[in-house]
């Protein structure tokens, strides 16, 4: 168990296979009190795996995972399953799956700027509503941790910059630690300390600085964007292929890739050239900060 002064939850060397393959390996990770921390990487990278080895609803086949003790949890799962033709209103919601004080669930629902709609059908909300519903729902829990997967879904851009206001303001507010996950290699996270790029292993990470200051990044999103947001370059040197294996930069397959198996490369002076982007099962992307990149990037 982890003690006051330790991370919330710290992750080492953490994996989870299933069948035969590794859904994600080696996976080191922590989460302080009033830090956030943003997982990003491509469909099926194991952002939800990483996710719920840190919440404890997957225990790690090897490796551990370990939480404070006491630690409460405001979780908002990418997927939900409610059955929506049962009649379902916001102030309900807030405590469908566990016990809220009603001054707590209120609370929430300021902050997240849904109290005028505590009345409103949850299914009748818009999809950006709803995702607000979601976070007064983990943040009614009063969390220490809250983990957040992919929260800005089928949200619009200037929903997404609000949302992830939302996420930095609550954070200061309560000080909590965050763990956010992002689906998109582009995504530009707002606010956030540290940045692990997953590809079924932590491919880098470090603390995203740069801030898009280009006049033609300006001018798509606003400068609001611009002050907010802050885009991690990163770049990766294999590929994970459908059934598991990993194909590197030389061409060669191997079954896994594990930090310690020797085939990752200092990023420093990477030679772009040099990464096959052809049949990529898994397809990467890079984040392209005009002139910017995220400080102090480590390699695993
Ligand atoms: N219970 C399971 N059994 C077998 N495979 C699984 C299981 N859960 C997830 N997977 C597989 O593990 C891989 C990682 O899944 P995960 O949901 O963690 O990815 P992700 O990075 O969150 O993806 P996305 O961006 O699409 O949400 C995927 O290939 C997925 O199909």
């Amino acid at each position: 168990m982890l003690q006051p002064t330790d991370p919330l939850v710290q992750l080492t060397s953490a994996g989870i296979e299933r069948s035969g393959r590794w859904l994600v390996r080696g996976v080191d990770l922590s989460v302080r009190s009033g830090e956030i921390v943003t997982l990003i990487g491509p469909n099926g990278s194991g952002k939800s795996t990483t996710a719920k080895m840190a919440l404890g609803v997957l225990k790690p086949s090897e490796g551990s995972a370990v939480r404070r003790e006491g630690l409460r949890v405001g979780y908002v799962p990418q997927k939900i399953s409610v059955d929506w033709t049962l009649p379902l209103t916001v102030a309900r919601f807030m405590s469908l799956t566990g016990k809220v004080a009603p001054a707590d669930a209120v609370r929430a629902m300021e902050a997240t700027g849904i109290m005028h709609h505590q009345h409103a059908e949850v299914r009748n909300l818009s999809g950006g509503e709803f995702q607000r519903a979601m976070l007064a729902r983990a943040i009614a829990r009063k969390p220490d941790l809250m983990v957040l997967d992919e929260p800005v879904q089928g949200v619009d851009f200037s929903g997404e910059i609000s949302l992830y206001d939302l996420i930095k303001r609550i954070r200061d507010e309560i000080g909590c630690g965050v763990l956010l996950i992002s689906h998109d290699l582009h995504v530009v996270m707002a606010a956030t300390d540290k940045v692990i790029c997953l590809n079924g292993h932590v491919c880098c990470q470090g603390t995203p600085t740069a801030v898009a200051e280009s006049a033609a990044y300006k001018q798509l999103f606003g400068p609001r964007a611009s002050a907010t947001l802050a885009v991690y370059e990163h770049d990766h040197d294999h590929t994970h292929l459908a059934d598991g294996r990993v194909r590197h930069a030389d061409g060669s397959i191997t079954e896994h890739c594990h930090p310690d198996d020797g085939h990752h490369h200092d990023h420093a002076g990477h030679d772009h050239s040099g990464h096959d982007h052809s049949g990529h099962d898994r397809s990467h992307s890079h984040g392209h900060a005009s002139g910017n990149t995220g400080g102090g990037v480590s390699n695993a």
